[in-house]
């Protein structure tokens, strides 16, 4: 507690003026303890500051009693607010406001009167700062927001929790960053997911060496695109090029070929599809001598597309990437999907998870960390969940969150561009879970970074622009 109210304290200054006045309201539980320590350590620095106790002494116990002692030793002033209209007053005084009212504690709707000054707060023109979580949010998805503070700024203590990740509850937090308290990310409960961060990338991202040759690489395999849709694989092959893939054949239909071949010319050809579009049966054994493959972009949902699918999940035994209208395919099929022992990673949008789940986009939306983590582990599969937040979850159950990229990548190819960075990363690194996470971090960096650089604006960001800008984003981790 003292270690979280000092960290907290110390990035309020960083933010606020000596000459501004900060109110910071207390509520009873380890959330006010944390509000204490910030009023001792804000006096410390000699803010003009108001420290509001919202709950009857009684409620203050344990930890939260002991810092509220240690502030009035320090000659700090607790002032009892009981009403509305005290409390009004305060923060209409003030420039900021400190919600230390609810943490993670809460249980159930939100009491009187707590529940009406909240609406205070909310009401107030001061900036709010929450402390740990916007007091009255609930800390899991698929949970409502009964009443909570809307907050400019919250300080996350340790580890982001599921609300953060999930559309309907996110914007409670406004900005938010996390304070470490020194208590290692396996002390907490699993409602507390992991952000997968730029050091997470530096820190797991493969090496290249100078002995390095091309089939140290990998070799990997795009299998997709129909005649109307050659434009998909070629977006894929390229991205995985892009991304490092030493060696990579796209296998699609006849006619594309040539189109294809014209915007990746490093990439080799096969042809999988007879000109009956009839499947040629070779083309699937073939494939367990890649080392990755990417398969069900642009294919289109014919018959022999599905076909094709199901054997590449079923008979081939080295990781394979399912995107796009594969996702259809193996839908058709989930018991392949299970029987599969080698690594599966399947790349939904919301609408392609509502699909597989047979669910509704709102359900996914509303609760999207556990509906992935029961198909993963049921399906044994990695499932790239993505959306504004990303969620990766392994077969195990793990989940971590990537929150790179923005609304320029809501257009066609961006998902063929992630898929083709997911399958060059995993061919040049052994742990999958890495691999996929910083594939998506990346993507979404180059997005973010194509944007602040003004090169591009989410407006006329395209898929292709993002492979272009591939480099600009992988340059800040060698
Ligand atoms: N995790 C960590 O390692 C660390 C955690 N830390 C901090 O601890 C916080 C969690 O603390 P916590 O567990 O004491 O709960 P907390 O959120 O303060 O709530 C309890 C209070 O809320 C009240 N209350 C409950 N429901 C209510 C309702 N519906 N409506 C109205 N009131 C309601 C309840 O009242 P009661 O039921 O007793 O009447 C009680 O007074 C966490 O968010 C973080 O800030 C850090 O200090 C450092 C390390
Ligand atoms: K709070």
């Amino acid at each position: 507690m003292e270690n979280a109210g000092r960290h907290m304290a110390e990035k309020i200054s960083e933010r606020v003026s000596l000459d501004q006045h900060i109110t910071i309201v207390i509520g009873g539980g380890n959330n006010g303890g944390d509000g204490f320590v910030i009023a001792r350590c804000l006096k410390e620095k000699g803010y003009q500051h108001h420290a509001c106790q919202l709950v009857p002494d009684q409620k203050i116990k344990g930890d939260a009693l002991y810092h509220k002692q240690v502030y009035e030793q320090f000659g700090g002033m607790i002032e009892r607010v009981e009403t509305l209209d005290q409390l009004k007053e305060k923060c209409a005084s003030s420039d900021v406001v400190v919600d230390a009212v609810l943490g993670i504690g809460i249980t159930g709707t939100i009491r009187e009167p707590l529940r009406r000054m909240i609406e205070v707060i909310n009401e107030a023109e001061a900036v709010v700062f929450s402390v740990d979580i916007p007091s009255g949010l609930p800390a899991n998805e698929n949970e409502v927001v009964d009443m909570s503070v809307n907050a400019d700024y919250t300080f996350v203590v340790e580890a982001p929790k599921q609300s953060a990740f999930v559309e309907g509850l996110a914007p409670y937090y406004g900005e938010w960053e996390v304070v470490s308290i020194g208590i290692p990310l396996a002390a907490f409960s699993d409602q507390k997911q992991m952000r997968w961060q730029h050091m997470d990338v530096q820190r797991t991202f493969p090496k290249r060496t100078s002995f390095s040759h091309k089939g140290s690489h990998g070799k990997g395999a795009v299998v997709g695109g129909q005649l109307s849709m050659p434009g998909s694989v070629a977006l894929t092959a390229r991205a995985a090029l892009r991304s490092g893939a030493g060696l990579l054949t796209v296998a699609t239909v006849k006619d594309n070929i040539p189109v294809v071949a014209n915007q990746c010319v490093e990439a080799m050809y096969h042809v999988w599809r007879d000109d009956q579009g009839i499947l040629i049966d070779d083309s699937v054994s073939s494939l367990n001598h890649y080392d990755a493959i990417a398969i069900g972009m642009g294919m289109g949902r014919a018959d022999e597309s599905q076909k094709l699918t199901l054997r590449i999940v079923n008979e081939i035994n080295r990781p394979v990437i399912v995107d796009a209208d594969g996702l259809y395919h193996i839908k058709s099929d989930l018991e392949v999907v299970r029987a599969r022992l080698a690594p599966l990673v399947i790349t939904p949008h919301l609408g392609e998870m509502a699909m597989l789940t047979e669910t509704t986009i709102a359900e996914i939306k509303q609760a999207p960390f556990s509906i992935t983590k029961q198909f993963a582990q049921k399906y044994q599969v990695y499932v790239v969940l993505k959306g504004k937040f990303t969620i990766i979850t392994t077969p195990r159950g793990e989940q971590v969150v990537t929150d790179t990229g923005n609304p320029g990548l809501a257009k066609g190819g961006s998902g063929d561009v992630l898929s083709g960075v997911i399958l060059a990363f995993m061919m040049q690194h052994n742990e999958r879970l890495p691999a996929i996470a910083n594939a998506c971090y990346l993507h979404g960096l180059t997005a973010d970074m194509s944007i602040t650089s003004g090169r591009h604006t989410e407006t006329d960001l395209l898929a292709s622009d993002v492979i272009d800008e591939l480099s600009v984003a992988f340059r800040t981790i060698v």
